[in-house]
């Protein structure tokens, strides 16, 4: 042994001097046993004599008494366990400072094997946590992607509470951070931005990296939860904050002491929450008579639950990031700052075409039709936009080998009814063999997929209505809609939250899709008068107020309780206005879409 080591306090003795200590803070007792155990400093029968202790004090007695009995070697690595899981035993991480340990050389040749609950539960969430967000899911289930292929950074502002800008965001470490942030008692950070800009792809991009351990942050949990979950469950239905945690998210398997939640609680700086599209709750809340759940115990309405979680009535101090489409306001009080989503950079947008086209001549030709069309760039600088204008390119390529889009102007209803083309050729038989390519008739594939589209329509339509986003097989079927029609890629399953086994339910891959397609049953329907085709026209301006979404319940005194629906309700609508006049404008009519029909 060296000089060094020989001067080292010995830690049977430090065992004794800070016994007190180690009985009221030791946690996590099993994997010290386990350790002990696979390193033959205990038998069996010391493990049995442990458990068969019966308050977690005792226990911790026990295993000093026996390691002390063991000698110098037991004790040492007694300690060194400590040392070594510091998520475990994240109390006596302190102590270890204090008496300065450093673990000896024959020491640090010792296998570990972190056996502790919460380290496992961590493990658990990472691992899942990067198996939901490896791929990109949202648009047609013909082609997933992986989110590195396809992930391209975007612009991200940040604001003060006054609504003015403090520069940009350089990279995803610093969403979490402290740059930018305006109001250090606030609990949320804000995300804006208009449909489509990249907001949800944001969020999984920054679960995925977490997952990966890639992100610069000491959270060792993550949650992550689309806000229309809320609205699913049902009013009356109770549930814990514990619950709401582990089964709609991931379950700690062998934590029969509960370990994992109390460290929640006891640490909620150590937690990310993700809450993706505010805008998409439902809910037609009391906003005045609604309790706050204070108490981590207590069974709540689910609604109630998301909100004192966002307003730090729980889990205080948790990092938590909220994403909402651009118009919804929430109080500067409980928001700590903001950033605002503004899509793809030029730059940006050049980094995209390369990820989407593989080749370089089809790189060039893409960006010179992007160059050719100002009004076309300037769509493409939302994410969504871009996606589905380079489907409909690669589709035009694999189908007619061109690039070039049909209108020289484009519009987002021209996009729109792209999209619809390309899911709608899947219909289309086989070109001839003799010939390579087939020759693009428009109006034949929406001759031929006037069914299928005419039934999406519908139940696009009859959700709107109804102001919900989803959709049963029952409803489907009432459309008409069959199973392959299903394969054409308008609609995707939703499982997440899914417990039960309960029937699938469907969504429209965006809900801009929807608000387009529910444009076209309008002006499908010969039934349908003027005036009601123009329904949504006048539901906007009777609107028009301000809306305040429910979080006004945790901070009472700063919004005015408004009408029932939220605003986003509103905001699809607007798209459907906006796409029936597009729909209605004449060239349409007459040139190239309906002339198969009207
Ligand atoms: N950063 C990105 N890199 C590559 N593709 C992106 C990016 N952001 C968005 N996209 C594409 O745009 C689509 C829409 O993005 P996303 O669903 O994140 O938008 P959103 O802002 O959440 O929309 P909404 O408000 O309607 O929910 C994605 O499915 C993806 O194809």
């Amino acid at each position: 042994m060296g000089q060094v080591e020989e001067a080292r306090v010995s830690c049977l003795d430090l065992l004794t001097c800070h016994r007190e200590l180690l009985v009221s803070t030791l946690r996590s007792i099993q994997c010290l046993l386990d350790n002990l155990l696979a390193n033959r400093f205990f038998c069996e029968e010391d493990v049995e004599i442990v458990q068969r202790t019966v308050t977690k004090p005792n226990q911790v007695r026990k295993i000093l008494e026996l390691v002390q009995c063991k000698g110098e070697d037991a004790c040492e690595f007694f300690v060194f366990i400590i040392y070594k899981i510091c998520d475990a035993y994240i109390d006596l991480q302190p102590w270890l400072k204090e008496i300065n340990y450093k673990p000896s050389r024959d020491m640090e040749e010792m296998k570990v094997v972190n056996t502790d609950p919460i380290s496992r539960y961590c493990e658990k969430q990472r691992h899942e946590m990067s198996r939901d967000t490896s791929f990109i899911m949202s648009y047609g289930q013909q082609d997933e992607t992986r989110l590195e292929d396809l992930y391209t950074d975007t612009v991200m502002e940040l604001f003060n509470d006054a609504n003015e800008s403090l520069g940009f965001i350089q990279s995803l470490n610093q969403l979490l951070g402290e740059d930018g942030v305006f109001n250090p008692q606030g609990e949320i950070i804000y995300v804006m931005g208009d449909a489509g800009v990249g907001k949800s792809i944001l969020l999984q991009k920054l679960q995925n990296l977490w997952s990966k351990r890639e992100l610069q942050t000491d959270a060792i949990f993550f949650f992550k939860f689309r806000c229309r979950m809320f609205s699913i469950f049902k009013e009356a239905e109770q549930i814990s904050l514990r619950d709401l945690l582990f089964k709609y998210n991931c379950y700690p398997d062998h934590d029969p002491d509960n370990e994992v939640f109390d460290y929640i609680l006891r640490f909620p700086d150590k937690v990310v929450f993700t809450f993706d599209g505010y805008d998409e709750i439902q809910e037609e809340i009391d906003l005045m008579n609604v309790p706050e759940v204070v108490s981590p115990e207590d069974k709540a309405n689910s609604l109630q639950l998301l909100l004192s979680l966002l307003c730090g009535k729980l889990l205080k101090g948790s990092k938590k990031i909220l994403t909402t489409r651009t118009g919804i306001e929430l109080q500067s009080r409980v928001i700590k700052k903001k950033v605002v989503l503004r899509g793809f950079s030029p730059d940006h947008l050049k980094t995209y075409i390369k990820l989407q086209f593989k080749e370089q001549e089809h790189r060039d030709l893409v960006s010179v039709q992007l160059d050719a069309s100002p009004h076309l760039c300037g769509l493409c600088s939302t994410p969504l936009f871009s996606w589905i204008v380079f489907k409909s390119f690669r589709h035009l390529h694999t189908i007619h080998d061109t690039f070039h889009l049909p209108e020289t102007s484009i519009t987002l209803t021209d996009i729109f009814l792209l999209l619809s083309e390309v899911f709608l050729s899947r219909l289309a038989t086989p070109a001839s063999p003799l010939l390579k390519k087939s020759t693009r008739c428009t109006s034949e594939t929406f001759r031929v997929g006037l069914r299928p589209l005419a039934g999406f329509a519908k139940l696009a339509l009859q959700g709107l209505e109804r102001g919900s986003f989803l959709c049963s097989q029952e409803e489907i079927s009432e459309c008409g809609l069959t199973e392959e029609d299903m394969a054409l890629g308008f609609l995707r399953p939703i499982s997440e939250f899914d417990a039960t086994d309960a029937p699938a339910t469907f969504e429209f891959i965006h809900i801009t899709l929807q608000s387009f397609l529910a444009a076209f049953a309008l002006v499908l329907d010969e039934q349908t008068s003027g005036n009601s085709i123009l329904k949504f026209f006048t539901e906007c301006s009777r609107r028009r107020e301000p809306c305040c979404l429910p979080l006004a319940f945790c901070t009472r005194s700063f919004v005015k309780p408004c009408e029932k629906r939220p605003s986003s309700t509103n905001e699809h609508l607007q798209f459907t206005n906006l796409f029936l006049s597009g729909l209605l404008v004449a060239t349409f009519v007459c040139c190239h879409y309906f002339d198969c029909w009207v």
